[in-house]
C-alpha cells in the first residue's frame, strides 16, 4: 500500500517493509528523553495497577507474554529458525517472569514455534498451574534437568527466551539458578530476555552475565537497559493507561496503530562506551527525568498492518 501522510508516524513509501516502517516510528522518538525506571519504580507501578487500577496479574501476565511472542516472532521469523522444526528452549524461574515466559511459549507454539519449557521451581499457584497445563495441553515438553553443556543447547535449538528473572532479582544469583546461568552465557544462539536479562542487577546489569541479543522492556526500561549491547530492544505489554504514564511522568515512544510492541533504538557499543561518562550523570538527573517529555506524541499513529489508533497526547 502506498501511503504519504503529513503526521511523520505515518509516512510509508511504496516497498518499504514492515521492519522498515518499525524503524522509521521508532526514528521519530526523542531517545534523549526515553525514561528508565529504577527496581523501586517498577514495583511501585506494578503495586499500583494491581491495588489502584484493578488488573488482575492473569490479565498483565497473558498482555505481557503475548507481546514477548509477537516481538520474538518479528526478530526471528520461522523461515530463519533451521533446526528442528522451528525449536527454541524457554526458561522460566519462580516469579512472575517466569508466568511471562510460560504465556509466551504457549504464543510461540500458537505461531508455529516448537517451543521446550524448563521450569524447575514451579510456583504452586493456580494461575501459574493452569498456565503449565495450557502448555502441556499443547504437547510442549518441560525438560526434567537442564542441558549440561551450553553447546548442547546451541545444537538443539534456535532460540532461547530467558524469563528466569525481571525486575524483583537481587543479589548474586543463588545456587539454584547460578549454574543455569553461567551456561546461558556461553550458548551460542540468540538469547531473547524478557523485562531483565536474567542474573543482571536490575539498575547497574552485569558485564559479566548472559549478554542477550534481544530485550523486551514491560511497562519502562529498567535501568540496566542502558548496559543493552544487543541486537534488537523492544516496549511491550502496552497495558500502562496514560494516566499512569502521566502520573509517573514517563517518556515513552508511543505504540504504533494496534500493535502491542515497539521497536526502541538500541546504541553500539562505541556508542555506549563515548556515552559513559554521561552515565554517571544520568543517574543523578534520573529522577528530574522521570517528570520530563518534552517530545510531542503523534495524534495517530499507523501500525504495519495499516490500522490506526488515536493516541492521547
Ligand atoms: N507491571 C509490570 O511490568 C508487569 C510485569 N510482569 C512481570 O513480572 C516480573 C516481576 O515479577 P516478580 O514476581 O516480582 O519477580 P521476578 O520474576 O523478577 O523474580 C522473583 C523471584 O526471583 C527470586 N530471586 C530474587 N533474587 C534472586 C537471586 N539473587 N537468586 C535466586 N533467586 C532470586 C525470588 O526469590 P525470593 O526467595 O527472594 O522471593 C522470587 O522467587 C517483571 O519483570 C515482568 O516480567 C507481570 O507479568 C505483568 C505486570
Ligand atoms: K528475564
Amino acid at each position: 500500500m502506498d501511503r504519504i501522510s503529513v503526521n511523520r508516524f505515518s509516512f510509508r513509501r511504496k516497498g518499504s517493509t514492515r521492519k522498515d516502517k518499525d524503524k522509521e516510528h521508532s526514528a521519530a522518538f526523542d531517545y534523549s528523553k526515553l525514561s528508565y525506571i529504577s527496581q523501586d519504580e517498577a514495583q511501585k507501578i506494578d503495586e499500583e495497577l494491581f491495588e489502584e487500577y484493578k488488573f488482575s496479574v492473569d490479565q498483565l501476565m497473558e498482555l505481557a507474554g503475548y507481546s514477548c511472542a509477537v516481538a520474538i516472532a518479528k526478530c526471528y521469523p520461522l523461515e530463519t529458525m533451521t533446526r528442528d522444526n522451528h525449536a527454541v528452549l524457554v526458561c522460566c524461574g519462580p516469579g512472575n517472569n517466569g508466568g511471562d515466559g510460560l504465556v509466551c511459549a504457549r504464543h510461540l507454539k500458537m505461531f508455529g514455534f516448537k517451543p521446550s519449557v524448563y521450569y524447575p521451581k514451579q510456583n504452586k499457584k493456580d494461575l501459574f498451574t493452569n498456565l503449565m497445563k495450557q502448555c502441556e495441553g499443547m504437547d510442549m515438553p518441560f525438560l526434567s534437568f537442564f542441558p549440561s553443556e551450553a553447546h548442547l543447547i546451541t545444537q538443539s535449538y534456535n532460540l532461547v527466551v530467558d524469563a528466569l528473572f525481571g525486575f524483583s532479582f537481587k543479589g548474586p544469583p543463588r545456587a539454584d539458578f547460578a549454574n543455569v546461568l553461567q551456561t546461558l552465557a556461553k550458548v551460542e544462539i540468540p538469547i531473547c530476555s524478557i523485562d531483565v536479562p536474567s542474573g543482571w542487577d536490575v539498575e547497574n546489569g552485569n558485564p559479566e552475565g548472559l549478554q542477550p541479543e534481544f530485550l523486551i522492556s514491560l511497562t519502562a526500561p529498567k535501568l540496566c537497559a542502558k548496559m543493552f549491547m544487543g541486537k534488537y530492544h523492544y516496549l511491550g505489554g502496552r497495558f500502562v493507561p496514560k494516566t499512569m504514564e502521566k502520573a509517573y511522568g514517563l517518556c515513552l515512544p508511543a505504540y504504533p496503530g494496534t500493535d502491542c510492541v515497539v521497536e526502541l533504538k538500541t546504541q553500539t557499543p562505541h556508542e555506549k562506551e563515548t556515552k559513559s561518562d554521561e552515565k554517571e550523570k544520568d543517574k543523578e538527573n534520573h529522577e528530574d527525568m522521570m517528570g520530563i517529555c518534552g517530545s510531542s506524541q503523534p495524534e495517530e499513529v499507523r501500525a504495519t498492518d495499516g490500522s490506526s489508533a488515536l493516541v492521547e497526547d
